[in-house]
Formats: structure tokens, sequence, C-alpha cells
């Protein structure tokens, strides 16, 4: 496939597997340079993915670093700016997740939750809003919330605390940076077959003494339009967000989930 020209660059956290690796290709596939980053024991699957954007026609840059980290994070945003040449669109997707319920959560399990889902976005928006500011012709922020930013699971509690806290931060975000031609929005998936959902899936079962793949299909049943999502339904949405077709749109956590969470 020919990409589009496009000349605006993107970075994307977590994108070595799952929506982040389908947002970084679908980017490339708009047009996009693209730069990823991910925990350095997903090294190989970056390697993979900045090969596939390259095989897309665009250039790619590559970076391990832990979001929860302000010195990788601003490390990565550096990085891609003297790889590409300058940062338009950011997308602060990395996230752990974790099945527990709260009478057993550990503070060291909640403190975690929160380091890498909540204060790795707030880093990510923070570095990239920074460059953007610096480069004095606004930018596209984009993050990774959840339907439970909305309306939280039970066993996934400290989980959705984070997701929630997200939606606040991103309509913070957007009304600081408005001024500066910056849009910060975020994308709310419902059920993604990814290796977060294997987590899930399995540790629901052994909660609910059902058997592996039984949790996610009894999750799913509540998903309108029939079946779980894939990676490529989130990452449609997110190249709407980094587009300018979405300019007039800002502050808001909008739901791609098939029709589970009306909000
Ligand atoms: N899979 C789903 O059903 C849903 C996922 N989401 C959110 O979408 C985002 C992507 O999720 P998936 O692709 O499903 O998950 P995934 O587990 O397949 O991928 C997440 C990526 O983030 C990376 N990551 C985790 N901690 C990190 C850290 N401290 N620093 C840097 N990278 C880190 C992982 O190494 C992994 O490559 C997450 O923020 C998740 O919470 C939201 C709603 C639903
Ligand atoms: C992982 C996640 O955010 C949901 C809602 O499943």
């Amino acid at each position: 496939m020919v990409a589009k020209l496009d000349g605006r660059t993107a970075l994307v956290t977590g994108a070595s597997r799952g929506i982040g690796k389908a947002i970084a290709l679908r980017l490339a596939e708009d047009g996009l340079d693209v730069a990823i980053t991910d925990v350095a024991a997903n090294k190989a699957g970056l390697e993979e993915v900045a090969g596939l954007i390259e095989k897309a026609g665009r250039k790619s840059a590559m970076f391990t670093g832990d979001v929860s980290k302000e010195a990788d994070v601003e490390g990565a945003v550096q990085g891609a700016v003297k790889a590409l040449g300058k940062l338009d669109v950011m997308v602060a997707n990395a996230g752990i997740a974790q099945v527990i319920s709260l009478l057993e959560l550990s503070v060291d399990d909640f403190d975690r939750m929160m380091a890498v889902n909540l204060r790795g976005v707030f880093l990510s928006y923070k570095s990239a809003a920074q460059q953007m500011i610096k480069q004095g012709h606004g930018g596209k922020i984009i993050g990774a919330a959840s339907i439970v930013a909305y309306r939280p699971f039970a066993l996934l509690g400290h989980y959705s605390a984070s997701k929630w806290a997200v939606r606040g931060l991103t309509q913070a975000a957007a009304m600081e940076w408005a001024k500066y031609g910056i849009t910060v929005n975020a994308y709310c998936p419902g059920i993604v077959g990814t290796a977060m959902w294997d987590l899930i899936d399995e540790k629901l079962a052994e909660e609910e003494g059902l058997t592996k793949g039984a949790a996610i299909k009894k999750y799913s049943e509540s998903i309108y339009l029939g079946r779980v999502s894939v990676p490529e339904d989130v990452a449609k949405y997110v190249s709407y967000l980094a587009s300018p077709d979405s300019d007039y749109m800002t502050g808001q956590s909008v739901m791609i989930d098939g029709g589970i969470q009306f909000s």
C-alpha cells in the first residue's frame, strides 16, 4: 500500500502490541511518520512494528522505557523530535490491568496502577504539550481511557479509577492548552481482544469459577454490535482524533465499544 503523504509526526506509547500497535500502523497508513515506545521487555514487538511502519513508507523511531518515569517519557518525546523533526500527535496508550477485589488490593498494587495508567498519561500529555507549545503550531494529544471511565467493572476497581481520572485529566488539559491550539481527547474502548483481555479473562474466570474463555464470552454478551472489538476498531477512531477532521473537538472521552456503555 502507498501511504498518503501527511508531513506530520506522532509518538505512540505501549505500541509493541495490541491497541498501540494498531494505532501506530494506522497513523503510518494515514501518512504520518511514527515513533513508538514500550517497556524494554517488549523490544522485539517494537522492532516488528517499526519495520511495518517503514514498510508502509513512513519514517519510524523506537524507544524503550517506563511511562511512569518522567525521564523515560521526556527521553522518548525528545528522541522522537530528534529522529522525526517535530511532534504533532501524541498517543498516551500504554496501560496495565489487574483483576482483584478492593478488599484484597494492596497499597503497592494500587500505587502501581495509578503510576502507569494515570501518571504515565499525565507525563505523556505534559511532555508532549511542552514540545508542541515550543513548536508554536498546536497539536493533537490523545489518551487511553476506557468504558470503565464511565462505569467501573467490579474486580477492576483501581483500574477503573485510573481510567476515570484520565477522563478528568483530559478535560483539564483541554481547558489549559486550547489557547495553544492543542486539542486533548481520549478513547474509551470496551472489550478488545488483546493480551490485556487474555489476562482479565483468566483472572475473572478464576474469581467467578468459570473456565478460560468463559468470562470474555459472558462480558461480551453486553455488546450490542455482537462481537468483541479488534484493535483496529480503536485505531480508526484514533486516526480521526489525530486528523484535522477533529479540530473542533476537545476535552472529550468517547466510547468506541460496539455499544456497551451509553454516556
Ligand atoms: N483491551 C481492552 O479491552 C481495553 C484496553 N484499554 C486501554 O487501551 C490501552 C492499550 O491496551 P491493550 O492494547 O489492550 O493492552 P496490552 O496489554 O495488549 O498492551 C499494553 C502495552 O502497554 C505497555 N506498557 C504497560 N506498562 C507500561 C509502562 N509502564 N511503560 C511503557 N509501556 C507500558 C505494554 O508493554 C503493552 O505493550 C491501555 O491503556 C488499556 O488500559 C481500554 C479499554 C479496553
Ligand atoms: C480493559 C478494559 O478497560 C475493559 C473495559 O475491559
